[in-house]
């Protein structure tokens, strides 16, 4: 279904949700869905090194990354107005604008910048909330405010589904429920969502009844709460980037992503390995226990270089600096057989054994 928005403002949807909860995967969904929508995409991640800019960049002209840290906290008002404005310029020729945010953001920031932006080129087109099925009763229990993030969606897509049973899926379910009585729950897994969502998300929220609470209550709930020290999601986050031209060796690098330093929850990048056979762009990913390892191609103008972020609460970040050094090959050879400590978690998302 071709779903082309005719003229207006462009409205721009926040994309959001835990750590690897899956906001990457599902962008990638729909740029790659082959809708006719035209979207626009801003990432940001935690780290000062955007990640998430080397995966959505093969699929899209340009992702326009907004760096050096989490949205919510240092990338100031107006420079995220710029870009939104930019982007919803006539000439740009977008149907929608998709701001991700970094696993760590409070989306209630974001959703006040987006709401106070002055562009009369832009309009809020409402939260999509990415919760990861299997992690998420984890992920709630460590962090209580989440609720408060679930509860400013205007679609909660219940990601991950293959990774529970029935009964799990419905146990996640209805504590969304019980944070957010009103907005659209959708369960997806890899992301796969129809790219219509973006752009009928206010009424989808229409026709789901009122909200329980109103959007400025909400926003108004938490400028409170600012005022008087709260805690963002990202205090006692630490990240670590890693960047280097120098081949890794496969099993060292498998030996991290299975046992990674203390209070590492979310590791990914791509890297370079000199194996025969094996010379590609290896996109890799952990999260909470699981790997997984996507081979891709390096494009004509790039030089094979590994960059990797690894994230965690109270971690050591000499020690992670140290670990991930000793994953250079060096002097070790790396051959078709050590490659299989890193293809057996090819496509699978496998959890380290
Ligand atoms: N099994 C399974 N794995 C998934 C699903 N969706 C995403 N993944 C995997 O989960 C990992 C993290 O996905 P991303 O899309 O990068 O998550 P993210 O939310 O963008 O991560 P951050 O930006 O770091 O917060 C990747 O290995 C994905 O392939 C799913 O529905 N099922």
């Amino acid at each position: 279904m071709s779903t082309v928005r005719s003229r207006g403002p462009v409205p721009v949807v926040l994309l959001a949700g835990f750590l690897g909860a899956g906001k990457t995967t599902v962008l990638n969904h729909l740029l790659r869905s082959g809708s006719g929508l035209r979207i626009g995409v801003v990432v940001n991640d935690f780290g000062a090194v955007s990640i998430d800019a080397l995966l959505v960049s093969g699929a899209v002209d340009g992702a326009v990354t907004l760096g050096n840290g989490c949205i919510c906290c240092t990338t100031d008002a107006d420079s995220l107005e710029s870009v939104m404005g930019e982007l919803a310029k006539p000439s740009a020729g977008l149907d929608v604008v998709v701001i991700e945010a970094s696993g760590l953001a409070e989306p209630t920031a974001l959703v006040r910048m987006v709401t106070a932006a002055r562009s009369d080129r832009i309009l809020y087109g409402g939260l999509i909330y990415l919760v990861d099925a299997e992690q998420f009763t984890e992920t709630r229990t460590r962090h209580p405010q989440i609720d408060d993030h679930v509860a400013l969606a205007d679609l909660v897509v219940l990601n991950k589904t293959d990774r529970v049973s029935t009964d799990g899926a419905a146990a996640v379910h209805e504590a969304i429920r019980g944070a957010n009585a009103s907005a659209a729950v959708l369960s997806t897994t890899h992301g796969v969502l129809d790219p219509a969502m973006l752009i009928d998300l206010p009424d989808t929220v229409a026709d789901d009844g009122p909200r329980q609470l109103e959007l400025a209550d909400l926003l108004a709930d938490d400028h409170d709460a600012h005022d008087h020290d709260h805690a963002h999601l990202h205090d006692g986050y630490q990240s670590v980037d890693f960047s280097t031209a120098t081949p890794l060796h496969p099993r060292a690098l498998a030996a991290v992503l299975e046992r990674p330093p203390v209070g590492v929850y979310r590791i990914k990048g791509v890297v370079f390995f000199d194996a025969p056979g094996h010379r590609g762009r290896y996109v890799v990913h952990g999260v909470g226990g699981h790997i997984s390892v996507t081979a891709t191609r390096w494009a004509a103008d790039e030089t094979p270089t590994t960059r990797l972020v690894v994230i965690g609460a109270g971690v050591d970040v000499d020690e992670v600096r140290t670990v991930l050094e000793a994953t250079v090959a060096g002097d070790r050879t790396t051959d078709r057989q050590s490659m299989l400590a890193i293809t057996r978690y090819e496509h699978q998302g496998r959890r380290a054994s």
